[in-house]
C-alpha cells in the first residue's frame, strides 16, 4: 500500500513488544507485555494518570530498557522522533532550534537555514524566528517541537501527551500537525487522556490501567463495544483509579 508521501506503508518496521516489563526497586510499574504495532497507523495509548502511558512510549522509543523481556524493530530500526508534553528546547532561537537539529541530522550547512526557515512557516511559526525558544508560548513551542520532528522526517512519531497544558487553539494546531504528519506517509503512536482528542485522531487504541494494557482495539470497537469494565468506566468518564 502506498501512503500519499509516496512512502510504502509496508516499509515501516513493526513495532514488537514480548513480554515487556518495567520494574522500579522490585514494583511492577508495567506489567509483562506482548505487542505488536504494525502499519502506518495512529495508535493512541490511553488510561488514566499513572496507567503507565508514559512508561510505555518512552520503552517503545528506546529511551528506557526493559526490565525484563524484548522491545524490538523487525527487520531495522525505523527514523524516529518524540514530542514531549513540555517541549526539550535549546537556550537559543527558534530558528537556531531547528538549525542545530538538521546540523545534527547531517545536513549540508548552506541548506540548514532554508529548511529551518521551510518549517518554521509551516508551522506558523514565521515571524517568531528570532524568538528566544524558551520564552515562546506553551502552544508555540509545542508546534516548534513538532516543526523540528517534522525536519528529521521521522517514519515513527511519538507524542507523549503533547496537549495536556494547552488550550483549544493551540490543541487544533497540534491534532493539525498530527495529522499531517500521518498523511506524509509517518506512523504516529501518541499518549492522551482525552477521549474526545482520541476519537477525533485515533485508527487504533492501547487502553491501559495499573499499568497493564487492558485492551488493545480498532478505535470504532474500542469506542462502540470496549470489552473491560475499566474501558467502560474510562468512556462513560467515571473515575477510573
Ligand atoms: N523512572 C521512574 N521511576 C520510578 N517510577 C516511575 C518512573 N517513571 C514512572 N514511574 C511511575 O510509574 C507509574 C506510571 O507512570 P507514567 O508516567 O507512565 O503514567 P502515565 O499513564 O503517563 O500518567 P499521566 O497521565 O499522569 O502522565 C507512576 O506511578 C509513576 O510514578
Amino acid at each position: 500500500m502506498n501512503d500519499l508521501s509516496g512512502r510504502l506503508t509496508a516499509e515501516i518496521p513493526s513495532l514488537v513488544l514480548e513480554g515487556a516489563s518495567f520494574l522500579h526497586r522490585g514494583q511492577v510499574l508495567l506489567s509483562p507485555l506482548d505487542l505488536r504495532l504494525t502499519g502506518c497507523c495512529r495508535t493512541l495509548v490511553m488510561g488514566p494518570n499513572g496507567a503507565g502511558k508514559s512508561l510505555l512510549m518512552r520503552l517503545a522509543h528506546g529511551l528506557l530498557t526493559p526490565s525484563k523481556g524484548r522491545v524490538h524493530w523487525e527487520g531495522r530500526t525505523p527514523r524516529q522522533a518524540m514530542v514531549f508534553q513540555r517541549p526539550v528546547l535549546l537556550r537559543r532561537s527558534a530558528l537556531a532550534n531547528l538549525s542545530y537539529a538538521l546540523a545534527v541530522n547531517g545536513t549540508p550547512r548552506r541548506l540548514r537555514k532554508p529548511r529551518a526557515r521551510e518549517a518554521l512557516e509551516r508551522f506558523g511559526l514565521a515571524t517568531l524566528e528570532k524568538r528566544p525558544a524558551r520564552v515562546l508560548s506553551g502552544g508555540e513551542q509545542q508546534r516548534l517541537a513538532l516543526a523540528r520532528a517534522w525536519l528529521l522526517d521521522p517514519e515513527v512519531l511519538f507524542l507523549d501527551e503533547p496537549t495536556s497544558a494547552l488550550d483549544p487553539a493551540a490543541i487544533k494546531a497540534v491534532e493539525d500537525a498530527v495529522q499531517e504528519f500521518h498523511q506524509r506517509g509517518t506512523r504516529i503512536v501518541m499518549s492522551s487522556h482525552d477521549l474526545h482528542q482520541a476519537r477525533r485522531l485515533a485508527d487504533d487504541v492501547l487502553f491501559l490501567c495499573r499499568g497493564k494494557v487492558i485492551e488493545h482495539a480498532p478505535a470504532e470497537t474500542f469506542f462502540t463495544a470496549p470489552a473491560s469494565s475499566q474501558a467502560r468506566a474510562f468512556i462513560r468518564g467515571d473515575l477510573v483509579l
